[in-house]
C-alpha cells in the first residue's frame, strides 16, 4: 500500500516537475497525500498570484489564505480555479489559528515592500514585528510545519523566526527557510542571456544571504558552461545582487516584486511539498540555519526530504572572485542576523 502511494507520488510529482508544468497542470491526484499550505499575506502583491500559483499546484489539497484584510475576495476568485485543493480565506487575527492549524507549509510574504531609494533593511522596523507575531501563532497551532520566509530583509526575519520557535520550545531547524529562490531566478534568467543558452537548462546556486552584496551568485557553477570574460561575470554578479532594486526603481514607488517573486515562492513551495512527500533528491538554494561557514544562517544549496532539510550541501569550488565575494559578504549578513536575533529576544 504505502509503496503504491509512494509510486502514484512520485509519478504526479514528475509530471509536475518543471517550472513550466507547475503552472499548467490540474489533474486529479487522488493517491497524492493530503497536504495543507496555508499563505499569509494573501492579499498583498506577492500573496494574490502567489495563492493562484499554489492553486494550480497539484499537491496541495487544502488551501489556506490569510492576511489582515481582503482574503475572502481573493479566496472566492482563486477558489473557482477547478483544481485539487480546497480554498478558504481567513482574514484577522481572530482567524489566524483555523488558518494555520493542519499545515504543512506555511509561506510568509507578509509585511511592507521597499519604495525607491530604501534597503531591505529600512523594512526591518514594521516587518519585524510583523513576522514575530506571526511566528508566535505558527509555533501555537502548527509547529511542526515547515516555514517558507519571503519577507523581508530575510536576513534578519529568519532568525527573529527562530528565535521565537526557541523560546516557544518549537525550533526545528531543519523546518525554517528564507526564501531566496528569486536570487537564483534571477541568476539562471541572466546567465542565459549572456551564455546564449537555452534558460530552462541553466542552473545556477547562489549563496549567502538575500540583500546586495550578501547574495553571491557562483557563476564559475554554471551549467551548461560558457565562456565567459570576467568583466561579464561581474556584471552578471551585480545585475543579480542589484535584481530587486532593478524592480524597485522600474516600480517607481509602486512596490517591489511580486509576480517573479510569486513564480519564485511557488517553485519553492512545490520543492518542499515533494521533499514532504518523499521525491528524492530535491535540492533548492535557500537560507537556513548552517554551519558551512562560520555564521549562524547562511544560504546555500540545500536537500530537501521527509522532515525538510535533509543536507545542507557544500559550497564547491570558488573562484578567487566569489571567495572575495563571501568574504565581503560575512559582516553584513553577520550583522544583519545578529539585529534579527536581538529584536526578537528584547520585545
Ligand atoms: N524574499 C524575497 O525574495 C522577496 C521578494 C519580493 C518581496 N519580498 C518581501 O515580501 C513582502 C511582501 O511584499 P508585497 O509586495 O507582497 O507587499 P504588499 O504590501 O503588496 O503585501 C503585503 C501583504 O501583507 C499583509 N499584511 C500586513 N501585515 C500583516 C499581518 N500581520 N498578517 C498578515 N498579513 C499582513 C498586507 O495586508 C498585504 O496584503 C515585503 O516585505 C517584500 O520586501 C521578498
Ligand atoms: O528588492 C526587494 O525589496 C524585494 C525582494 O527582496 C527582491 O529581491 O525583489
Amino acid at each position: 500500500m504505502k509503496a503504491s502511494i509512494l509510486r502514484s507520488v512520485r509519478s504526479a510529482v514528475s509530471r509536475s516537475s518543471s517550472s513550466n508544468r507547475l503552472l499548467s497542470r490540474s489533474f486529479a491526484t487522488e493517491s497524492v497525500p493530503e497536504r495543507k499550505v496555508a499563505v499569509l499575506g494573501a492579499a498583498g502583491g506577492i500573496g494574490q498570484p502567489l495563492a493562484l500559483l499554489m492553486k494550480l499546484n497539484p499537491l496541495v489539497s487544502k488551501l489556506a489564505l490569510y492576511d489582515i484584510a481582503g482574503t475572502p475576495g481573493v479566496a472566492a476568485d482563486v477558489g473557482h480555479v477547478n483544481t485539487r485543493s480546497e480554498v478558504t480565506g481567513y482574514v484577522g487575527e481572530e482567524q489566524l489559528g483555523k488558518a494555520l492549524e493542519g499545515s504543512d507549509v506555511v509561506i510568509i510574504p507578509a509585511g511592507v515592500p521597499r519604495k525607491p531609494g530604501m534597503t531591505r533593511d529600512d523594512l526591518f522596523n514594521i516587518n519585524a514585528g510583523i513576522v514575530k507575531s506571526l511566528c508566535t501563532a505558527i509555533a501555537k497551532y502548527c509547529p511542526n510545519a515547515l516555514i517558507n520566509m519571503i519577507s523581508n530583509p530575510v536576513n534578519s526575519t529568519v532568525p527573529i523566526a527562530a528565535e521565537v520557535f526557541k523560546k516557544a520550545g518549537t525550533y526545528d531547524e531543519k523546518k525554517l527557510f528564507g526564501v531566496t529562490t528569486l536570487d537564483v531566478v534571477r541568476a539562471k534568467t541572466f546567465y542565459a542571456g549572456k551564455a546564449n543558452v537555452p534558460v530552462a537548462e541553466v542552473n545556477v546556486p547562489v549563496i549567502g544571504g538575500h540583500a546586495g552584496i550578501t547574495i553571491l551568485p557562483l557563476f564559475s557553477q554554471a551549467t551548461p558552461r560558457a565562456n565567459l570574460s570576467d568583466d561579464t561575470i561581474v556584471a552578471l554578479t551585480k545585475r543579480t545582487q542589484d535584481g530587486g532594486t532593478e524592480v524597485v526603481e522600474a516600480k517607481a514607488g509602486k512596490g517591489s516584486a511580486t509576480l517573479s517573486m510569486a513564480y519564485a515562492g511557488a517553485l519553492f513551495a512545490d520543492a518542499c511539498l515533494k521533499g514532504l512527500n518523499g521525491v528524492p533528491d530535491v535540492v533548492e538554494c535557500s537560507f537556513v540555519q548552517s554551519t558551512i561557514t562560520e555564521l549562524p544562517f547562511f544560504a546555500s544549496k540545500v536537500k530537501l526530504g521527509k522532515n525538510g532539510v535533509e543536507s545542507v550541501l557544500d559550497l564547491g569550488p570558488l573562484s578567487d572572485f566569489e571567495k572575495e565575494g563571501l568574504e565581503k559578504l560575512k559582516p553584513e549578513l553577520k550583522a544583519s542576523i545578529e539585529k534579527g536575533i536581538q529584536f526578537a529576544n528584547a520585545n
